[in-house]
């Protein structure tokens, strides 16, 4: 995996309203769509839960309709161990106000096992999806980074909570810390719902490209605190293998100091 260090240097784009940071994730995922299909074949790109799945509403006009939609995989940095009709199960809220709208083969959008989901099984369901992965990269779908055999996602949309943590790795917990699983889950997260899979940080960092996007006030103590390398968020230690990069409204880049800007 790309590894972090305190030298490691973020590129981040600060733009003026969250609507603006929406469009721009828009344009750089259909760009990597773009990019990826003509070289592969395939676009494995992987969703979070929150606000992006507005965001994602972006890519829903004229301008990206040349997107080759049959050619995505679509995956979940993680996902709440709820039913999959559930309110608050990401696949369900992806589905609503994305996926319904673009004509991705139900067989390339992987959502946690339902049975597991439906038990509140998150060991269960991170053992299974882990497995999903392995299948795929067995399959070429999804490609390796280097000789380490981890999977090697193309694109990651990502966020970050408050307290610093993205996907469903947060601060003081011990999740952050696995190294060789591919999934784990935890099942006292401090965001509700408490029963949640997750990538763990390796794979998250194998990516080519990370994008994570953060916009609000609320957002800005911990934005401040990233980037003053606080490695005890775990938003701190994101890389990739390629590009990672952040999008910032003004609102969460509000406390970066001004030669930060
Ligand atoms: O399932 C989840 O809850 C999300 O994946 C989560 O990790 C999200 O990315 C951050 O909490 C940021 O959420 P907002 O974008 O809503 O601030």
């Amino acid at each position: 995996m790309a590894s972090y260090s305190a030298n490691t240097k973020r590129e981040k784009k600060v733009f003026d309203t969250e609507d603006d940071v929406a469009k721009a994730m828009a344009e750089y995922t259909f760009n990597l769509s773009k990019k990826f299909c003509k070289k592969r074949g395939y676009f494995t790109i992987v969703l979070s839960g929150g606000d992006l799945v507005l965001w994602l509403k972006k890519l829903l006009v004229p301008e990206y309709a040349e997107t080759e939609w049959s050619k995505w995989h679509v995956f979940w940095v993680d996902e709440r161990v709820v039913p999959l009709d559930n309110k608050d199960s990401n696949y369900k809220q992806t589905l609503d106000s994305f996926l319904s709208e673009v004509p991705i083969p139900t067989s390339n959008i992987y959502a946690i096992d339902q049975n597991c989901a439906a038990l509140g099984d998150a060991k269960g369901a991170a053992i299974v999806y882990e497995e999903c992965i392995k299948r795929l990269v067995n399959q070429n779908i999804i490609r390796t980074y280097k000789s380490s055999g981890f999977p090697q996602f193309d694109l990651q949309l990502l966020g970050m909570g408050p307290d610093g943590h993205m996907a469903s790795l947060f601060p003081g917990h011990y999740q952050i810390k696995e190294k060789a699983s591919l999934v784990t889950y935890i099942t006292n997260s401090p965001k509700l719902p408490p029963k949640r899979i997750t990538f763990t940080l390796p794979v998250i960092n194998c990516a080519s490209y990370n994008l994570m996007a953060v916009c609000g006030e609320a957002q800005a103590d911990a934005v401040a605190k990233v980037f003053k390398d606080d490695f005890n968020l775990p938003s701190a230690r994101l890389t990739a293998d390629t590009q990672a990069i952040w999008y910032l409204d003004k609102a969460a880049a509000s406390k970066l100091p001004s030669e930060c800007l």
